[in-house]
């Protein structure tokens, strides 16, 4: 007590009364929300830059830039009104977001990781799902981890891969043809036979890359492919000449009934909480399980998070005492992932255990290489102080699962859209691919000139992140490559940016900026890559002026290994198959963390999907 008093006597301007105290936290409460509201976006020294009006919404200008059907005409008109680099608002309208496609500031942004990082808001966020994994790490940690997993993407690592790339496609194909043929010989014999199925590929591509994930970078095979879901509809071939029962004209394009009835029905499955014992029942087993809780808990991300989605990430707990089923189907996935990675952690301590005891260097050669085993060893070599928790190991391979699974099939899923919608160019690409039959070396497989420029494209117009977001973690001046006028109107070659400012990296942005690409920007053109102009190189990207793995210390670190995955099922799928667009089925996109395509007006019953016309290829 004698304390206390002490303590007030020595500080006269502490109040000593309830009443003292209370005006107090008034001042001070009033104090924060002039500093937050007024003093500084006052300050803001991004508000000397021009940039579009109104953003004082819940969201800013968040949906102009992210709702995959406004950005493209936002992004244009913008450029155009004030450059390559101008200021936008986020919540409210209380907070610059500085905007930029200039290749010089993007670079300056990317390259200086000590400098930038991710929002903690985005790295919580990310940290739902991927716990503390590389996605979500900085400073010194990440560029540790980073260093013990980079072996797992070499070039001989790589190659290793290959044939389990070429059987996973092959075990797709197998059960594509099998339903395929299913389903046709089961249709209606009174009408004209249907030669095609209208089907979603989406889920096989999922599947695929879940499986190969867990292959390469777990050592565990899931085996998700074989609960595969989603009937398969009958359908003619479009264009394809038909006369059934009068009802269609000779020559008339296949019109496509989406099968609504049971595109219901799936739906109602798939938001039964029950449906992970369903798929135990139809004999799915573990890892079928496994997939479709990792499943539901992605697709219910999409258009769901919002502000309440915020005040998860702000209010620590709050999804305990009001759990909405977003929070609920995270919690359900994110238990079956953390309950199989802590099982694969431990397991492989003990089996490197045991290999050590007997003597063994690399277990058995082949198997050594997979993440899991790389991180482990390398943990167990670590000083004691320095050991990664079991809990982020498994981290690790959770974020893996995210990074490595729905970016890559959501890249397979847009190229066969893409080529389902340009036959001319399906063909050629089946020709050049036939030439070699299945087999098909690493190198010959990169350097198919088609293949590249097609996937190359494909990156370009859906890259599967459609954008990131960095923070200055201290005041920083950004160099830019094309000046800009100021609203006072002065032009000035750099932007002066304070401590705790966001800066968006726009991937769609600068991918889709009619000024690097020209006016047919948002047309899918393979061609376009055959041009030298296209591949002078930039500087800035993996590939010239399409930052879909973004660049710099924290540019993907799966870029190669995604990149042979998509290619290799390419290569094999449009060999045995031809792809149509279905007529009167428009797809669409959202952009959360990846961007799933949807199938307009079944995106949040149905989750994504990717409806296709395929039918075996006729030689
Ligand atoms: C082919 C499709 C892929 C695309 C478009 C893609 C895109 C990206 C992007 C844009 C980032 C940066 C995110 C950010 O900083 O905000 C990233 C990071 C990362 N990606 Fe990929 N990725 C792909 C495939 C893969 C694969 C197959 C793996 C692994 C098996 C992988 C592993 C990672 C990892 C570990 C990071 C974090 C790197 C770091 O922060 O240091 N990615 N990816």
């Amino acid at each position: 007590m004698s304390l206390l008093t002490d303590f007030a006597t020595k500080n006269p301007l502490l109040p000593t009364t309830a009443l003292g105290v209370a005006t107090w936290l008034l001042a001070i409460g009033i104090a924060l929300v002039v500093r937050l509201v007024y003093w500084r976006p006052w300050t803001s020294p991004l508000r000397t830059l021009r940039g579009p009006d109104g953003g004082t919404g819940p969201a800013g200008h968040y949906l102009e830039l992210l709702d995959p059907e406004q950005a493209p005409g936002y992004f244009r008109k913008w450029t155009d009104a004030y450059g390559q680099t101008f200021n936008t608002k986020g919540p409210f309208g209380l907070w610059d977001r500085l905007w930029t496609t200039d290749r010089r500031a993007l670079h300056h942004i990317l390259k200086n990781t000590d400098t930038w990082e991710k929002p903690i808001m985005l790295r919580k966020t990310l940290g739902r799902y991927l716990r503390s994994g590389l996605i979500n790490a900085e400073g010194p940690r990440h560029r540790l981890v980073r260093r013990i997993v980079n072996p797992l993407f070499s070039q001989s690592n790589i190659r290793g891969m290959m044939p389990t790339f070429k059987f996973k496609c092959s075990e797709l194909r197998g059960i594509w043809f099998e339903r395929m043929n299913q389903a046709i010989a089961q249709q209606d014999e009174a009408k004209a036979p249907k030669t095609a199925v209208l089907m979603d590929v989406l889920d096989g591509l999922n599947r695929l890359s879940f499986d190969i994930i867990g292959l390469t970078a777990f050592d565990h095979a899931f085996d998700a492919l074989h609960g595969i879901e989603g009937k398969m509809h009958p359908t003619s071939w479009p264009g394809e000449e038909q006369v059934e029962n009068g009802s269609e004209e000779p020559g008339q394009r296949a019109h496509i009934d989406f099968d609504l009835q049971s595109a219901k029905a799936r739906a109602a499955a798939h938001h039964r909480q029950t449906q992970v014992t369903h798929a135990v029942q139809k004999g799915h087993g573990e890892g079928s399980r496994i997939y479709e809780a990792y499943d539901r808990m992605f697709d219910v991300c999409v258009g769901r998070t919002g502000l309440r989605g915020m005040l998860s990430v702000m209010i620590p707990g709050l999804d305990k005492i009001w759990p909405t089923e977003n929070s609920r189907r995270v919690v359900e996935g994110m238990g079956y992932i953390d309950n199989l990675t802590e099982r694969l952690v431990k397991a492989k301590k003990l089996e490197l255990v045991e290999a050590e005891k007997q003597g063994l260097q690399d277990l058995d050669g082949k198997k050594g290489r997979d993440l899991l085993t790389l991180i482990v060893k390398a943990d167990m070599a670590m000083k004691p102080s320095e050991r990664m928790t079991d809990l982020e190991i498994s981290g690790a391979l959770a974020t893996f699962m995210f990074a490595g699974t729905d970016t890559g099939s959501i890249v397979m899923a847009w190229c066969l859209y893409h080529l389902a919608g340009s036959p001319s160019v399906q063909n050629r690409l089946r020709e050049e691919c036939s030439a070699y039959g299945e087999n098909i070396s690493l190198e010959d497989l990169d350097t198919l000139p088609l293949l590249d420029m097609v996937v190359k494209e494909v990156y370009r117009l859906n890259p599967s992140i459609p954008t990131t977001i960095r923070e200055a973690k201290k005041d920083d001046i950004i160099p830019l490559e094309e000046p800009i006028v100021l609203k006072n109107g002065k032009t000035v070659s750099e932007v002066k940016i304070r401590k705790g400012q966001y800066a968006y990296i726009p991937i769609e942005g600068l991918n889709w900026s009619h000024l690097f690409w020209g006016d047919d920007a948002l047309e899918f053109k393979p061609d376009r890559w055959a041009d030298s102009k296209v591949l002078a190189s930039t500087g800035l990207g993996i590939d010239q002026n399409v930052l879909t793995f973004i660049d710099g210390p924290r540019k993907c670190l799966g870029y190669r290994m995604g990149s042979i995955e998509v290619k290799s099922t390419l290569f094999s799928l449009v060999q045995q198959f031809e792809f149509r667009q279905p007529e009167g089925i428009r797809m669409y996109k959202w952009n959360m963390f990846t961007n799933r395509p949807y199938a307009w007006d079944k995106r949040f019953p149905e989750g994504s999907n990717m409806p296709l016309i395929v039918r075996p290829f006729q030689g």
